[in-house]
């Protein structure tokens, strides 16, 4: 669980975020959304301890990470996997090798250990086999099921994502997304996810953090997303024909 209370976030004169506070549960997929320009970025740097925030306080399962000393931030980190915008996959290493940097960054397993490790994640992300293959030669959608595993590697207790499938086919950003949500139950992990797909919202937001010009303008679920007479919302999440109608039909309790 990740407790923010009251976090700021200012660059010079200019103030991003201006006063959040919020709770990300464990074993959840926790969803941050906004438009353009809203600081989800900022947020989720300032989660991942990127930016320390100008004011108030981010929680890890009770320690406050700019309290913690050098060690103490460094194994808070590690505890921590991300899932970076257009999968950030090491070129020039093989699948294989790219699952295995955390472990050889972070651990001191000997290589068989790792290799065990790497092939279980594989096999959870079902590309058992795709070990020797370079990111060059996969598609998208297992580029980014390559980044879940290295994300996962390491057991984190905490997974980021920003925009975790951004430039994948709706087919394929359902199968990514639902594999997150699974991947986060199994192993009760708190999952934030920087978001602008409004099918992930209504798909997977079992906690939805609206933000609005650096303040959470509203926070609910999925199941209740629909009902808000907030019209920023209404906009920006039914924004659609589509999603119009949809909103219409939950009113209406199709
Ligand atoms: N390092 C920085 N220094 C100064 N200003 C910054 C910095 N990072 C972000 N900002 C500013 O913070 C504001 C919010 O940016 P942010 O990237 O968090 O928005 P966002 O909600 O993630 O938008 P998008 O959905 O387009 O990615 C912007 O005005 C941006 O210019």
């Amino acid at each position: 669980m990740i407790v923010v209370k009251n976090v700021h976030k200012s660059f010079g004169e200019e103030e991003i975020l201006k006063g959040i506070s919020t709770t990300f549960l464990q074993g959840k997929t926790n969803l941050i959304i906004g438009q353009s320009g809203a600081g989800k970025t900022v947020f989720l740097k300032c989660l991942l301890g990127l930016f320390l925030p100008s004011k108030g306080s981010i929680s890890y399962d009770g320690e406050n990470y700019a309290t913690l000393g050098n060690n103490g931030r460094r194994k808070l980190r590690q505890q921590m996997g991300m899932v970076f915008q257009g999968s950030a996959l090491f070129d020039s290493m093989t699948v294989e090798e790219n699952v295995m940097f955390p472990l050889r960054m972070f651990t001191k397993q000997t290589r068989e250990e790792m290799l065990k490790r790497v092939n279980e994640v594989l096999e959870r992300v079902n590309l058992q086999g795709a070990n020797a293959k370079f990111p060059s030669e996969i598609s998208g959608g297992m580029q980014k099921r390559v980044a879940i595993a290295r994300a996962i590697v390491n057991k984190p207790k905490y997974l980021f994502c920003d925009e975790p499938n951004s430039g994948l086919d709706p087919k394929t950003a359902i199968l990514i997304d639902n594999l997150i949500q699974e991947i986060t139950r199994e192993n009760n992990i708190t999952t934030i996810i920087n978001s602008h797909d409004m099918n992930s919202v209504l798909e997977i937001g079992e906690q939805i953090v609206y933000l609005k010009d650096g303040l959470l303008e509203w926070e609910g679920n999925k199941d209740i997303i629909y009902k808000t007479d907030n019209e920023n919302i209404i906009n920006f999440v039914y924004s659609s024909e589509l999603f119009k109608k949809v909103r219409k039909a939950q009113l209406q309790g199709l």
